[in-house]
């Protein structure tokens, strides 16, 4: 590839550094860095260590100095709602606080008594999570007022990181949307519902959208890293680049397969209707101005703490084998209760639910792993007719995109619960999302349609359909 672009994109459970360009026609990626990225314990919080995190983008950056070429671009995308504060000087206030955090316990309620419910989603069209930096702003003036009182800058993970390679201060829009602050119409922050609630407007950015050159290297990283480039906005919420890779399609119904299950379809204007809202889906910003339509699904977070809970010794790729093994006999879990967003241990509390609800109790890996994955499955049929419900039309196809979609067992349950045509892949949607923003705002690609065909052709798509076993059920 003679030019390629940096694509860091950041989840909930790891981080890879992607150098990808278009090579014959088709988008060549190269894996330039991994490194895993979880939740830690800090100061009674639970946080993320993104000290260390920088640290690893720039291990990425200098992996690239030892190449001919050196990257044109890089663009940096992170999991959403999460920011940190700055005082007058440029010092961090806060820590990376994470969204599984119990700061925001009770918070949503007080903050809708404020501002009714109906109201800020008429406004804003975002979901309601518990999470959602208003709350955890909210949560933040009723625990450590004297902290925003000195917040002079509000970056969210992606701004912060971006600010400390380029010294620039920015809030991108697909991100910012997900503070539920960020007006559906103007695209820009809600001074009302700032103002409102209390909160320092001046300390929000100025809203820049994807595909914003936003600046170079800081000289002394320009010099530390051996070579100076661009820093690109793509859409910096991680979700709001995976979809970019999804081929467009009418009636395509995309599931972000990472930490979260995020289900949605692409939609040109928000839907803020009551039964949006109360179905709690939301209206994310994409890039050009599209709107992300979806809901997010506890995902494959719970599979992740369930490796951890036996102490790592299963892969993913042995714990899918190991509910293979599982006939019928699965309890019922709502996944998206509450009580699995940060347990102190996931098998105990899917045990747990399972006994309040005098169901069989799964025992052994692999029905605790069926138990997770048979249920997901239930949970996205389950948006996937709400999404059907609002937009009073029938979809036959169903994209997952991201690492889940590696998870072959999973795929063939959403084909056989939905009994619709079942698209699994590309894995790393999201970093491919990054680099077809730099590579458009580079000119190399002309716009989304011309991307998604290069994906298309440049990336390996497996299809699943109903299994015929289960037709004769
Ligand atoms: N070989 C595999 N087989 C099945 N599932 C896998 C495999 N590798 C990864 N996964 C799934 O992919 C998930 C991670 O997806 P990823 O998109 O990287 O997450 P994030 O971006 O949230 O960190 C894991 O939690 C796991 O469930
Ligand atoms: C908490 C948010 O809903 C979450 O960040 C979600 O928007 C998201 O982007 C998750 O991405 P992962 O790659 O971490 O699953
Ligand atoms: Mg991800």
């Amino acid at each position: 590839m003679k030019t390629y672009c940096l694509s860091v994109d950041i989840g909930a459970s790891s981080g890879r550094v992607i150098a990808g360009g278009l090579e014959n026609g088709k988008l060549e990626l190269v894996e330039v860095h991994r490194f895993g990225n979880q939740i830690i314990e800090k100061n009674n919080h639970f946080c993320w260590d993104i000290e260390s995190l920088f640290q690893e983008i720039i291990k990425g950056i200098k992996k690239c100095s030892a190449f001919d070429e050196k990257p044109v671009s890089i663009g940096i995308d992170t999991w959403g709602v999460d920011f940190v504060l700055l005082d007058g000087n440029d010092q961090l206030l806060t820590d990376a606080i994470a969204y599984r955090d119990p700061r925001t316990d009770g918070i949503m309620e007080e903050v809708t008594e404020i501002f009714m419910k109906e109201r800020l989603y008429l406004e804003t069209g975002i979901q309601f999570q518990k999470f959602n930096s208003i709350y955890q702003l909210a949560a933040l003036k009723k625990q450590n007022p004297e902290v925003l009182e000195k917040a002079k800058t509000f970056l969210m993970i992606p701004d912060y990181l971006n600010f400390l390679l380029t010294g620039v201060k920015a809030n991108e829009y697909t991100n910012a949307t997900t503070t539920q602050l960020i007006n559906a119409f103007t695209r820009n922050w809600d001074k009302e519902i700032i103002d409102r609630l209390g909160l320092n407007f001046e300390m929000f950015q100025e809203v820049m959208m994807p595909k914003t050159v936003l600046g170079n290297l800081k000289e002394e990283l320009a010099e530390e890293c051996g070579f100076d480039m661009n820093v690109v906005l793509p859409a910096t919420h991680d979700t709001g680049s995976a979809v970019l890779s999804v081929p467009q399609s009418e009636d395509t119904i995309y599931i972000s397969s990472g930490t979260w299950s995020l289900i949605g379809v692409e939609n040109y204007f928000p839907i803020c209707v009551t039964k949006a809202l109360d179905y709690n889906f939301t209206n994310e910003g994409g890039m050009d101005y599209q709107f992300r339509f979806l809901k997010n699904i506890m995902g494959l977070w719970m599979i992740q703490e369930v490796k951890r809970n036996y102490g790592n010794r299963y892969s993913f790729a042995d714990l899918v084998e190991m509910s293979k093994g599982v006939n019928g006999g699965t309890a019922i879990v709502n996944v998206d209760d509450e009580r699995f967003l940060k347990p102190e241990n996931m098998i105990e509390e899917i045990q747990k639910y399972c006994m309040e609800t005098n169901q069989q109790v799964p025992v052994e890996p692999g029905e605790i792993a069926n138990c997770v994955f048979e249920n997901l499955a239930a949970s996205y049929k389950n948006a996937i007719a709400e999404i059907e419900d609002i937009f009073e039309k029938e979809f036959h196809t169903i994209n997952v995109i991201g690492g889940g979609s590696q998870n072959e067992l999973l795929n063939q349950l959403i084909a056989d619960t939905t009994n619709k045509e079942v698209f699994a892949g590309p894995v790393e949607a999201t970093a491919i999302g990054n680099l077809i923003a730099q590579l458009i705002a580079l000119g190399e690609i002309s716009d989304i349609a011309e991307a998604r065909s290069i994906v298309k052709q440049s990336f390996e798509v497996k299809k699943f359909t109903r299994s015929t076993v289960n037709l004769q059920d």
